[in-house]
């Protein structure tokens, strides 16, 4: 546990200066005339904006198996410097996170580089290949404590097993989060399907093929009783699904990626497969749906969807090239520039979807809470009048796949606290333990 820490001159949601003192990982005091003594370390927030640390419930670590694309220690850097104060790493490892063994030693892993608590997501089915449930209770009571299970990467497509793995959710009081990708609608598919995928001569992924998806699991979740969470929704249609699912008062979330809100499919006509992603980049109208309804609270959260693919993965035809992008260090920033600045969410409205909702949904007690004496002292503070260019060989992951590389964003994360230690100062992440 850390020593006291005194942060000075920063702004709760943004609004009035405050010092916040914290004394064994809680905030202790929050005032105006507030001040240390010597021994106490001092942060200076020279007028940042603070909010909870934000929690990303999506987010690919590579380890084990592909250290060379990320390690638990440096995707936990680039969590720390994003303001993340926790991040639920995906199960789609090698091997697969798909018992206790696996799950226990990315949470201890984790809590030893100590820079962000990194919650292991556990497989629905042995080794993603859905067939069989994985032991889903063993890795909910392991040392992990595995509230999260889903086989991002791959749909849980098959209908019955869906059903079951809805049912088993309930009793252990798990969320099964899906990867919706009907695989007979997207085989060889690469790009959202299109007038730019034709123009392109690239093998189309139809938004039914999602969508088809997200309605079969909120029948199957209404008739389980169980809740269902819903990644990375990128179509204008998923939105429609959602709100009447909402309707019927079944219990379906969702999450919307950064690249989702910003990128649309139009970036694709370079070839250049830093903008390859499933699901793929789509349209103007489900980009301006996505933000509508993450501003409505239609969809829940952001969520980053980070997944590092090393150079050779990324740097070859398009049809070869890994899926996915880099997500962490450029979420808050995507995040302002896409809803704050249009005046489509306040900053209380960035806590919500970027920390308070993700950590409801996901059950940690700890993170997203309110910013107020006796609480938890995990946060993010934020200059958002400073500006920063993204260079993707900068950024703190071992991988470079950045599609806003070059871009120049509005925000930067000036510290992250996490329980009071401070993991994230000016940009310079604290040496791991
Ligand atoms: N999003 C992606 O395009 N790729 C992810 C898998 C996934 O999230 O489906 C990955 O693991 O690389
Ligand atoms: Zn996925
Ligand atoms: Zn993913």
């Amino acid at each position: 546990m850390s020593g006291d820490l005194l942060i000075k001159n920063v702004r709760p949601y943004a609004g009035d200066l405050v010092n916040i003192v914290v004394r064994d990982g809680e905030i202790a005091e929050i005032g105006q005339e507030l001040t240390a003594g010597p021994e106490v370390d001092v942060l200076d927030g020279a007028g940042a904006i603070v909010l909870p640390g934000f929690v990303d419930m999506h987010t690919h670590l590579r380890e084990p198996g592909r250290e060379d694309t990320e390690t638990i220690e440096t995707g936990s850097a680039a969590a720390a410097l994003g303001g993340y104060t926790a991040v639920f790493a995906m199960a789609n490892t090698d091997p697969v996170a798909d018992t206790a063994v696996i799950t226990d030693y990315v949470w201890r892993r984790g809590q030893e580089v100590g820079l962000v608590d990194v919650h292991p997501v556990g497989a629905v089915t042995v080794g993603l290949a859905g067939k069989q449930l994985a032991e889903m209770g063993a890795m909910a009571a392991g040392a992990g404590k595995v509230r999260v299970f889903s086989d991002d990467g791959k749909c849980v497509d098959d209908p019955l097993l869906m059903r079951r793995a809805l049912e088993y959710a309930k009793g252990l009081d798990v969320l099964i989060a899906q990867h919706a990708e009907e695989p007979r609608l997207t085989v060889g598919a690469i790009a959202h399907e299109g007038s730019v995928a034709s123009r392109l001569g690239l093998a189309g992924w139809p938004r039914a093929a999602e969508e088809s998806i997200v309605a079969r699991d909120a029948l199957l979740a209404r008739d389980a009783g169980a809740r269902v969470h819903i990644c990375h929704a990128s179509t204008e249609g998923t939105v429609e699904l959602l709100t009447w699912a909402r309707g019927q008062g079944i219990a379906i979330t969702a999450e919307v990626t950064p690249h989702h809100l910003l990128l649309d499919d139009t970036r694709l006509h370079t070839y250049d497969p830093v903008n390859k992603v499933n699901p793929p980049l789509r349209e103007d109208r489900d980009r301006q749906a996505l933000r509508r309804a993450l501003a409505d609270g239609i969809v829940d959260c952001v969520a980053t969807d980070h997944a590092p693919h090393a150079a050779q993965d990324k740097c070859c035809e398009f049809a070869n090239a890994r899926p996915g992008m880099l997500g962490l260090q450029t979420a808050l920033s995507i995040v302002v520039e896409t809803m704050v600045r249009p005046g489509l969410l306040d900053w209380r409205g960035v806590a919500k979807v970027m920390s308070e909702r993700p950590a409801q949904i996901t059950g940690l007690p700890d993170q997203g809470r309110p910013i107020a004496v006796g609480e938890p002292a995990n946060l993010a503070l934020i200059d958002p009048d400073a500006e920063w260019t993204v260079e993707s060989g900068s950024l703190a992951s071992l991988s470079e796949n950045s599609p806003f590389d070059g871009m120049t964003l509005p925000a930067v994360v000036v510290a992250t606290v996490l329980r009071g230690g401070v993991t994230n100062n000016g940009g310079k992440v604290r040496s791991p333990r």
